[in-house]
């Protein structure tokens, strides 16, 4: 155990992880471990090799060695318990054309034997939607909404069923500053009401120390990890960005 909540199950365990792109090492040799409840961050900069990280770590992509453990199981052995994993990618694509709504986007997170015309799906989906202020959105077309209101929607659709763990690839790209602390404080609300673990990949190093309690900082290698305070450190930022950034915190 690296750190974490005193007694809280580990969600996700990575040990030793390597992952290749074609010839090059994006990730190298990365060992971390996400703890129940908890709300953890991986920043970098571009390249670092972080939607790499937890694309491997879904078994999205194929990773050369290491270990990855969700639920205390390896990723072929986690059968239904893939259930409890929620995942927000980096990009959402689809023909804007495409006549799905918001509730029957959000329907397809609920059991598979459950009805879709039934009163108690509707219901459901309705409960999620609200926790994500989208009632009355329920009709629209996914076609037709903005980025920052398909990324609640796809939160709804994370939340609309009990999860252990909730992945983010940058959630916020494309959003305006508003949306972002919106979806910052949903994202927070849900998780103390749930109880689920975070782990989200963020350029937003303001947000992540307002409500992240752990950072992993990432440059193909981790650099460091611990507590925002710990981790976002001048020195820290300038090892892990170099010097552009920290000509940007001076000017802010
Ligand atoms: N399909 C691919 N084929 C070859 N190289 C790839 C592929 N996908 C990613 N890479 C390379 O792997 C490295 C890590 O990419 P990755 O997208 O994981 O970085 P990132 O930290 O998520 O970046 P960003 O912040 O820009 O999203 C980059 O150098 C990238 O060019």
């Amino acid at each position: 155990m690296i750190d974490g909540k005193v007694g809280s199950p580990c969600v996700l365990e990575i040990e030793n992880l390597t992952v290749r792109r074609g010839n090059y090492v994006a990730v190298e040799q990365v060992s971390f471990e996400i703890f129940s409840g908890t709300n953890t961050a991986i920043v970098g900069p571009n390249g670092a090799g972080k939607s790499t990280l937890i694309r491997a770590a879904l078994g999205l992509i194929p990773y050369e060695s290491g270990q990855v453990k969700i639920l205390g199981r390896s990723l072929n052995k986690l059968g239904k318990r893939w259930e409890k994993i929620g995942y927000i990618p980096q990009k959402f694509s689809f023909d804007r054309y495409f006549p799905l709504t918001v509730e029957e986007l959000v329907a397809l997170a609920l059991p598979k034997s459950a009805f879709w015309k039934s009163r108690e799906r509707k219901i459901w989906v309705q409960q999620a939607l609200v926790k994500v202020n989208l009632e009355n959105q329920s009709h629209q077309r996914i076609g037709t909404l903005s980025g920052g209101e398909l990324k609640r929607v796809l939160l709804a659709y994370c939340a609309a069923v009990p999860r252990k763990l909730i992945i983010l690839d940058e959630a916020l790209s494309e959003v305006d500053a508003k949306g972002e602390v919106e979806f910052a404080e949903l994202l927070n609300k849900l998780q103390r009401e749930q109880g689920f673990a975070i782990l989200q990949i963020s350029h937003d190093l303001d947000l992540v120390s307002r409500y992240c309690d752990r950072v992993l900082c990432l440059n193909r290698q981790i650099l460091c990890q611990g507590s925002p305070r710990e981790t976002l450190s001048m020195e820290n930022i300038q090892a892990v960005y170099g010097s552009t950034l920290i000509r940007y915190f001076h000017s802010h």
